[in-house]
């Protein structure tokens, strides 16, 4: 192992973007070991796969993986974990129960609260996007059931989506239909993947897209059966992972600096924004109403 050890440290370029160090041979020289890692908490568990580099993390916060404050943070706090482990080259983010991929945040985080809660809140949401959409890892949505709002953000923030060949399934930013706004943020993110005429469309009409039309627009990559979303995933992540990593973090990074930079350097202009924009009474008033008819629809 020490062998091993000093074999790595030779091969590996500095890390680019973020400090760690990973390289595209890994591969080969961990054949030898399978050893999986598990960091879990109660809401996100995380196996990490050693000899290739991957890993898997589940959401599980239920009934339906909304983004709680205290999910987003847990969230967070896993990404930036993975980020610096040199042994991580590759993320799959997936639910931990199929049928919902994410509800999107949690809505009662935006409702009867105080300013400060709401400022805190959406500090919190623009970390969980910062670090996803700005990763180093390859990162691969693995979409296995709906997918509203916040959920999609997340999805589209990932390298590649593969979906399940369900059409009871749905993704798109539906904030409109909450009687909200998408931010610039999450309109550049979806742009960024579809172009802006179908983000135009769809943002306006808070679109919700059932898996064979996400699939046409170009929301998701692929469609595969239900119980092969997440081999499919392991082996698009295997493909992605024969790239040399410095290279293709570079590439990222420039393909989304710009998207990022814009926050980056908005922030506090951006949470001021969020907390006049949520606290006004009509807003309070939609997201009550729409709470109310999620309430009767399932009854
Ligand atoms: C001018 C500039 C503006 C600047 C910015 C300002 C503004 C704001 C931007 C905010 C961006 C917001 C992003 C979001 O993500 S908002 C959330 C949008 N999410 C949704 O619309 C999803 C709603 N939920 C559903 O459609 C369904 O629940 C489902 C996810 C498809 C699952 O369906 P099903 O399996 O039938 O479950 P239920 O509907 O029965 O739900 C189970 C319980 O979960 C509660 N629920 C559902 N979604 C949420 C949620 N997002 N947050 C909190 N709670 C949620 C639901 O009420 C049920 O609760 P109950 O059992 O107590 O009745």
């Amino acid at each position: 192992m020490a062998a091993l050890g000093a074999l790595r440290s030779c091969w590996a370029p500095a890390r680019l973007l973020t400090g760690s160090a990973h390289h595209s041979n890994r591969l080969v020289l961990c054949q030898q070991t399978s050893i999986k890692r598990h960091f879990s908490n109660n809401k996100i568990l995380v196996e990490l796969d050693e000899a290739t580099g991957v890993a898997v993390m589940k959401m599980k916060n239920p009934p339906v993986n909304s983004l709680s404050l205290d999910f987003l943070t847990e969230f967070s706090i896993t990404l930036e974990k993975l980020e610096m482990d040199r042994g991580c080259r590759g993320l799959i983010l997936t639910s931990a129960s199929p049928k919902i991929f994410s509800a999107g945040l949690d809505i009662m985080e935006m409702c009867g609260k105080s300013a400060e809660h709401y400022g805190e809140f959406w500090r919190a949401v623009q970390e969980m996007w910062l670090k996803l959409y700005g990763s180093n890892m390859v990162t691969i949505a693995a979409i296995n059931g709906s997918s509203p709002a916040g959920g999609c953000l997340m999805a589209l923030c990932c390298d590649y989506r593969i979906m399940a060949d369900n059409p009871k399934y749905a993704i798109g930013l539906n904030e409109t239909q909450l009687g909200i706004v998408a931010p610039f943020w999450f309109k550049d993110t979806m742009s960024n993947v579809v172009g802006n005429r179908v983000t135009e469309q769809a943002l306006q009409l808070g679109q919700m897209f059932p898996a064979p039309e996400a699939l046409k627009f170009g929301l998701v990559d692929q469609l595969v059966p239900e119980e092969k979303v997440q081999s499919t995933a392991a082996s698009v992540m295997a493909q992605w992972l024969t790239v040399p990593d410095h290279a293709r973090q570079i590439t990222k990074s420039m393909m989304r600096k710009q998207t990022t930079d814009k926050l980056v350097n908005n922030r506090e202009a951006d949470i001021k924004n969020f907390v006049s924009f949520i606290t006004r009474d009509s807003i309070q008033k939609s997201l009550q109403v729409y709470m109310e008819r999620l309430r009767q629809r399932k009854q």
